[in-house]
């Protein structure tokens, strides 16, 4: 299983790397990733299992995270009331193929499992996206998300080009947004 051992910090080259993109058919290796990297996410957000096993709570967890360059992410985001998550799934060579004009940032700022500080500031993003990706099957989707799971999506997909959160940060700024960007709570 995925422990904060294996999630690499701040200043390892491989969170600063373009990762490269996938090819279909995953090997069983890369197959076996996904599963442990969505396995992380479910543990990390089960109080129980998160503090027998020291995990950090992530909603989304990207390859280039665990040292492996390569252009895949999961994601996790549950819904308020504890029904069915707003989105789960493992994106695989995820491209943003529209978004709105309208931004939008979370009222906490963000954070990130790679990095080991509070970085205060706004993250303004896109509010709206239409997201292509394929699965682990290597399916083809084609879907559209809003508000905190577009949010969490561009951060894991900022993952596989090498940026991080807090360069979206103006640090002189950190918490002006244009009048019709969206604060999300
Ligand atoms: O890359 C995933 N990760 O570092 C965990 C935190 C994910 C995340 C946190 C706040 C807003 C969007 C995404
Ligand atoms: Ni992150």
């Amino acid at each position: 299983m995925i422990t904060m051992k294996n999630i690499i910090r701040e200043g390892k080259d491989t969170l600063r790397s373009e990762a490269k993109k996938a090819v279909f058919p995953l090997s069983a290796e890369q197959r076996q990733l996904a599963h442990d990297m969505m396995e992380f996410l479910e543990n990390s957000q089960d109080p129980k299992i998160a503090e027998k096993y020291h995990l950090r709570a992530g909603v989304g967890l990207a390859a280039p995270q665990v040292d492996v360059s390569l252009q895949m992410a999961s994601v996790l985001v549950p819904s308020a009331d504890g029904s069915a998550p707003l989105f789960k799934d493992t994106i695989v060579n995820p491209v943003i193929i529209s978004h709105s004009v309208q931004g939008a940032a979370l009222s906490e700022g963000e954070g990130c499992l790679s990095v080991d500080r509070d970085v205060p500031g706004y993250v303004v993003r896109h509010d709206r996206i239409t997201l292509r990706y394929y699965d682990v099957e290597g399916q083809q989707h084609k879907i559209r998300l809003k508000n905190y799971p577009a949010i969490v999506c561009q951060h894991e997909i900022d993952h596989l080009h090498g940026i991080l959160f807090y360069d979206h940060i103006d640090h002189d700024h950190p918490f002006t947004m244009e009048d019709e960007d969206l604060v999300i709570e």
